[in-house]
């Protein structure tokens, strides 16, 4: 045990990430009326090479003209092993208007990569006199990602989420499947002929919550590309949640609506979350530092952990 108090993460709703492509300029004012509560203007992998400056130029304008209303606002740059990325940086920080939030980092290998950016980006912002800070998220999507996750997560102060990219991760790490996140059909465990599904992402999230919660930061989990499965979807996001994640992201407005139902505690956690709370003040009343709930032991530890129930749907507005 530590005796550093744990950093609180950005206190934001965070549930639901919709992303779009930079060169689809039909879909903002949709994006922009959505559900979701992030925005994610794409400049990378859904942005062809030939596509790439209209793309960026068509984004400048769109974070000015358009009503994002309360949505946090992001832009996924190009990975720093491209030619794209610091014009991407450059265009964005000297034109884009102050209702951008936050720059994604995608393929961050390690705590150098986010320096390279901070650098531009501070010298940036003092040269333009930019009011506002800007804000970073990164993708864990590599191998390189994933061995260096936590010195990612404590790697700026402009740090405020950090995602899992299941698809650019399982290339990366050679993984035999075409899927993006999900159920994987070969990796399961076989007893008396019968198989048992594992989780092939568990331990990648795992290490992301960790670094994440160890420095302050969101852990959100990335795309799940069937976007015909709704089920499949809700069980990935449901692990996900269970984990400690905030969000997962959408790449089809159909899965909005999904990852909110998920990232959003439901009435009845939320209402055994205050009994439990009760039943601990009770207890604290008599003295006591555990009792029994529902035929269960709580003690002091339960009260954290409703709590992180309780904040949620408050923050959300759904307590
Ligand atoms: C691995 C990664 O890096 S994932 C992150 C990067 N990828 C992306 O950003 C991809 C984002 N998604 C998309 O580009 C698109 O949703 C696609 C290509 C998957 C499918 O696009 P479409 O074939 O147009 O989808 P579809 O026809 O089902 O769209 C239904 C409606 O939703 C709208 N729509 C589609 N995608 C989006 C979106 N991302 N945001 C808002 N609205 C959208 C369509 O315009 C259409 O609207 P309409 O009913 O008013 O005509
Ligand atoms: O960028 C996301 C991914 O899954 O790759
Ligand atoms: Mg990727």
């Amino acid at each position: 045990m530590s005796f550093r108090l744990q950093p609180a993460p950005p206190a934001r709703p965070n549930r639901c990430q919709l992303f779009g492509p930079g060169s689809r300029t039909a879909l903002f004012e949709k994006m922009a009326s959505s559900a979701a509560d992030v925005i994610n203007l794409d400049l990378e992998d859904s942005v062809a090479p030939d596509d790439k400056a209209q793309a960026r130029a068509n984004v400048i304008d769109a974070i000015g003209d358009i009503d994002w209303n309360t949505k946090h606002l992001s832009v996924r740059i190009n990975g720093l092993d491209t030619p794209y990325w610091y014009r991407d940086v450059v265009d964005l920080l000297e034109n884009a208007s102050d209702r951008l939030d936050q720059i994604m980092i995608p393929k961050v290998g390690n705590a150098a990569d986010i320096y390279a950016v901070d650098a531009l980006v501070t010298a940036i912002e003092a040269a333009k006199g930019r009011k506002k800070k800007i804000g970073f998220e990164v993708i864990i999507e590599s191998a390189a990602g994933l061995a260096h996750v936590e010195e990612i997560a404590a790697s700026s102060a402009r740090m405020q989420a950090m995602s899992l990219g299941a698809a650019d991760f399982a290339a990366s790490m050679g993984m035999q499947t075409t899927g993006i996140g999900g159920t994987q059909e070969n990796y399961y465990m076989l007893q008396d002929g019968t198989r048992h599904w594992s989780d092939p992402w568990h331990w990648a999230q795992a290490a992301i919550v960790a670094a994440c919660r160890t420095h302050g930061v969101l852990p959100v989990d990335g795309p799940f590309g069937d976007f015909s499965d709704d089920e499949g979807y809700r069980a990935q996001a449901r692990r996900s949640a269970v984990l400690g994640m905030v969000g997962k992201w959408a790449i089809h407005p159909k899965q909005i609506a999904l990852a909110n139902e998920v990232f959003t505690p439901s009435d009845a956690q939320v209402a055994e979350a205050r009994e439990i709370l009760e039943a601990m003040e009770e207890a604290t009343k008599n003295g006591e530092g555990a009792t029994v709930y529902k035929g269960r032991l709580v003690d002091i530890a339960s009260i954290k952990q409703a709590e992180v129930i309780v904040r949620q749907a408050e923050m959300i507005g759904a307590a």
